[in-house]
């Protein structure tokens, strides 16, 4: 049942299995995801994560194996109709016919969709003002992008789900793809995006999930999330040792190793101090093994006990 608290996407202990018997596959394996309405979710993961098998039995295409998926509510597959109204879709591969204009392949969209924005609107909105008599075949690779977003924002959609949706866009493009996309979750629609870029998560969500070999290893804001990850300190002694110190208190850490220096003498070369990253919790999260049978835990942190010396 919908009413206004009901999240917009609530995903429940979902799992998917492809395959039977012994050569049965567990590609996602136990994801809990909620987006609320008027918010982002821009889900990360590694290649083979598990993301588009997710989206997949979000969008109806596709039947869980086990928990559960609401969508304002509803059941993708059992109440699809209501579901699919509700929600716009943006595909990794558009399936649009060069031959058609923009206009008419909006308009032959149109005519599928129950109480359409006009196409006129729908062109404003995603800039293709100017190329509403150009032929698919002629858009450049951004402007067709575009033309993926304004299909699916004919029927006023509460749930945006955009898989890579600025892939292979170039700078400008992107960002006026970014700021379609703010506007859209600002006037009060949930946006789950899926991404490689990781600027364009830190530029857009209001929450990211970062999913690695069917699990979600990390959740939350931005802060959040990269708060998890341990702050790095790197140096070369003058024997040309590089050490890298993994730590949750930067400045200690830090003071350690150059009071360390000072009382010996040491003459520290490349020496560099950071905290996590978007980039870095990514990377140490991607270095994980895929476990079969334990559950994914964060990424490995070695122990500092004694690290510095
Ligand atoms: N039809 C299928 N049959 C068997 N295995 C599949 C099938 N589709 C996907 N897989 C496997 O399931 C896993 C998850 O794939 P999925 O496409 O969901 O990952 P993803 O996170 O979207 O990856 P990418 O970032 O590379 O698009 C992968 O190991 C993939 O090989």
């Amino acid at each position: 049942m919908d009413n206004h608290t009901t999240p917009a996407l609530e995903i429940r202990g979902l799992r998917r299995t492809y395959g039977t018997g012994e050569s049965a596959y567990e590609a996602v394996r136990g994801v809990d995801l909620t987006v609320e309405r008027g918010t982002l979710l821009a889900l990360l993961g590694t290649n083979g994560a598990g993301k588009t098998s997710t989206m997949e039995v979000v969008e109806g295409l596709a039947a869980a194996s086990g928990g559960s998926v609401r969508v304002f509510g509803l059941d993708p597959v059992a109440d699809r109709a209501e579901a699919r109204r509700r929600t716009g879709v943006v595909l990794q591969v558009s399936g649009f016919s060069g031959d058609l204009t923009v206009a008419e392949t909006l308009e032959m969209e149109a005519a599928t969709v129950t109480d359409p924005r006009p196409v006129s609107e729908v062109v404003a909105l995603v800039d293709l003002e100017h190329r509403v008599d150009t032929k698919v075949l002629s858009l450049s690779g951004g402007e067709r992008r575009r033309l993926d977003l304004a299909c699916a924002l004919l029927g006023k959609p509460e749930l945006l789900m955009l898989d890579e949706p600025t892939t292979g866009l170039d700078p400008e493009s992107r960002r006026r793809v970014w700021e379609l996309v703010r506007n859209l979750r600002d006037e009060g629609a949930a946006v789950l995006l899926t991404t490689h870029y990781l600027d364009e998560a830190e530029e857009l969500a209001d929450q990211i999930a970062i999913m690695h070999a069917g699990r979600i290893v990390r959740e939350g804001t931005l802060a959040e999330v990269v708060g998890q990850q341990p702050s790095t300190v790197r140096y070369t002694t003058p024997d040309g040792e590089t050490t890298t110190l993994e730590t949750e208190d930067l400045q200690t850490t830090l003071t350690e190793v150059l009071t360390w220096a000072a009382e010996h003498g040491v003459r520290l070369s490349g020496l560099d101090a950071r905290h996590a990253s978007l980039e870095s919790t990514f990377l140490a999260i991607a270095g994980t093994p895929r476990s079969d049978d334990t559950p994914a835990t964060d990424a490995s942190t070695d122990d500092l006990e004694g690290a510095v010396r």
